[in-house]
């Protein structure tokens, strides 16, 4: 059996995987490259534990897992996940945030885009064929759970290839979206 520490983002029991993205990781993901090359590449972006009780070829499972976005920017945009369309395309999640404010950026593959506020106790359903991004516009972590097929698959390269439609940078301390003019 698994505990979840539920507004502190973590996931105690046998077999509970994780991953941290750190400045290092993500380049090409923020748009200010000049602002990314001068932090300390060691910075703690984001980080993730999930469960995985099924294989991921399974079609009809389920994983279960959370993530905490630090809050930070890169130059004007805020510390955000790198955001993918899953592998199987059709396959849909749930996200729903448990702590900070933030903001879920949905592109459908004719790159529309779409977002959601997220702040405590926000649910968002994810369809499928929509790449999904979240991003950390508070002063404090953003945590959010989430629960996808396992048979799901995660397809950065589209992303990192193509970009998302839409950036959250700060404007005069809040956040405002802006189209993207690169990936
Ligand atoms: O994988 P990223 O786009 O960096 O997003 C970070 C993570 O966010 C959520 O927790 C998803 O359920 C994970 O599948 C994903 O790995
Ligand atoms: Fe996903």
């Amino acid at each position: 059996m698994m505990e979840l520490d539920w507004l502190g983002g973590k996931i105690a029991g046998e077999g509970v995987l994780r991953l941290s993205k750190k400045i290092r990781d993500l380049e090409d993901v923020f748009e200010d490259h000049a602002a990314w090359t001068s932090m300390d590449p060691e910075t703690l972006v984001y980080s993730v534990e999930w469960t995985q009780p099924t294989a991921q070829d399974n079609e009809g499972g389920l994983f279960w897992g959370v993530t905490v976005i630090e809050p930070g920017r890169v130059g004007e945009e805020f510390f955000m996940t790198r955001g993918h369309f899953h592998a199987k395309r059709d396959r849909g999640e749930y996200y729903t945030a448990v702590q900070g404010t933030g903001m879920l950026l949905l592109m459908d593959e004719s790159r529309s885009g779409r977002w959601e506020q997220m702040t405590p106790g926000s649910l968002h359903y994810i369809p499928g064929h929509t790449a999904h991004r979240v991003v950390n516009t508070g002063q404090d972590p953003l945590i959010f759970w989430a629960c996808w097929a396992s048979d799901a698959g995660h397809d950065y390269g589209t992303i990192q290839r193509e970009g998302f439609s839409h950036r959250v940078i700060a404007s005069e301390g809040s956040p405002r979206l802006v189209p993207s003019t690169q990936p």
